[in-house]
């Protein structure tokens, strides 16, 4: 698999501080499609206390699960899926080696959660080795160094795997070693999508699975995004595309050659944590315009702002920065917007349903014509545009 253009609509250019980077490469209208990618390799999260995944599809199990017969762990959501997933996602390598994780989970029980879904993480990467050494490639292309995981986990967590993974495996040109172990965590570090479990407006939403995706893996991060990615994992899907496909849309025109950036995070997320989470979980600082402009921010401001968003600015300012949005050169306005110029993104794009924080795109667009119901990409809502 070769990395090349992901679709006429994107090329990739390498920009001096971002690395390689995505560009429109014509202009783009509100809801249009820009990527559909399919997952190199998806693995659990095992966050979920309420639900079970198939272990192939990860669908919500909602009839009887039908267990591997082999390995306790894993439970798949028809007999069609679980005999697909003995050549691909639970082959008899994943099979084993989970099966000696839990056998050995008491003399793993130092292993942090977050620790063991990483091992399931190199159990995936290790199988796509073995069944698809050109995609095991391109995951070993995608940024990322060993210098972004702790040594310590790097040992800890190649020590597990090596136990676990059967010895007599043959994983052709690749081996199972330390520096492999290490550059696969950097890979899932900063380039792992989660996919989540289904919105539940009481209850904080888990992940049900993370999966990395060959070509959106090239999308920078803005805090002000100009696209956002769907999932439809429990939907029924045409022939040719997967339910874990990623869909990724533009949420407003796009120019030919603008860079096209997700938000890695809810676009909710307050100025400081913004950057110490793209520090820590990414290795760079955000100098976005919105970051340009909150880093001049007293941190009570900061908390103002972010207790405002979707609340007060929706009842109160709503109507303000929509007039103002349109009396663009009225000297009061351009002061309002230097505060915050940001304001109309959130009222616009920001979903308002009581915690979910997602954002909103506008359905595809029919004969080059937008459509007017925007859609949330995590609660799923669909309003009319002018509603807002
Ligand atoms: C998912 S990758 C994106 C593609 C990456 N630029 C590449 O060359 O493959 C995430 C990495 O891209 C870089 N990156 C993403 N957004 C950035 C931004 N706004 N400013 C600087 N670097 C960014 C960081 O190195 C980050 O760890």
């Amino acid at each position: 698999m070769d990395i090349i253009s992901p679709t006429p609509l994107l090329k990739i250019v390498e920009i001096q501080g971002r690395g390689r980077s995505l560009v429109s490469t014509q202009p783009l209208k509100p809801g249009q499609i820009i990527l559909k990618d399919t997952p190199l390799l998806l693995y659990p999260a095992s966050s979920s206390k309420t639900n079970t995944f198939c272990s192939n599809c990860y669908k919500l199990i909602i009839q009887s699960p039908i267990p591997c017969p082999e390995c306790i762990f894993s439970f798949f959501c028809t007999s069609n899926c679980h005999s697909i997933s003995l050549s691909s996602s639970h082959t008899p390598f994943v099979c084993q080696s989970l099966t000696h994780f839990i056998k050995n989970l008491s003399f793993n029980s130092n292993l942090l959660l977050d620790q063991q879904v990483q091992v399931f993480y190199l159990i995936s990467a290790y199988n796509l080795a073995l069944i698809n050494p050109s995609s095991f490639r391109v995951l070993l292309s995608l940024q990322g160094d060993s210098s972004f995981v702790s040594e310590n986990d790097v040992y800890l967590l190649h020590s597990v795997v090596s136990t676990i993974c059967p010895s007599s495996t043959n994983l052709g040109e690749f081996r199972l070693s330390k520096e492999l172990t290490g550059a696969l965590l950097a890979k899932d570090k900063v380039n792992a999508f989660g996919l989540m479990e289904p919105f539940v407006c009481a209850r904080e939403r888990g992940v049900r699975a993370y999966g990395i995706y060959p070509m959106a893996s090239f999308f920078n991060h803005d805090c002000l995004p100009n696209a956002c990615r769907f999932e439809y994992v429990d939907s029924d899907v045409s022939s040719g595309s997967n339910n874990t496909d990623m869909i990724v849309r533009v949420i407003h025109d796009v120019d030919e050659g603008r860079e096209i950036c997700l938000s890695y995070f809810p676009v909710n997320f307050k100025y400081s944590e913004r950057q110490q989470r793209l520090k820590e979980d990414y290795g760079f600082s955000c100098s976005c315009d919105r970051c340009v402009v909150e880093a001049n921010w007293s941190d009570q401001e900061d908390d103002d702002a972010m207790d405002n968003e979707g609340e007060e600015i929706e009842e109160e300012e709503e109507d303000e920065a929509m007039e103002e949005d349109e009396v663009i050169g009225n000297g009061e306005v351009e002061e309002r917007d230097q505060d915050f110029p940001h304001a109309y993104f959130f009222i616009r794009y920001m979903c308002n349903k009581e915690n979910c924080w997602g954002t909103l795109a506008p359905l595809p667009p029919s004969d080059a014509t937008p459509s007017t119901i925007m859609e949330c990409n995590v609660c799923g809502n669909l309003s009319k545009s002018d509603e807002l």
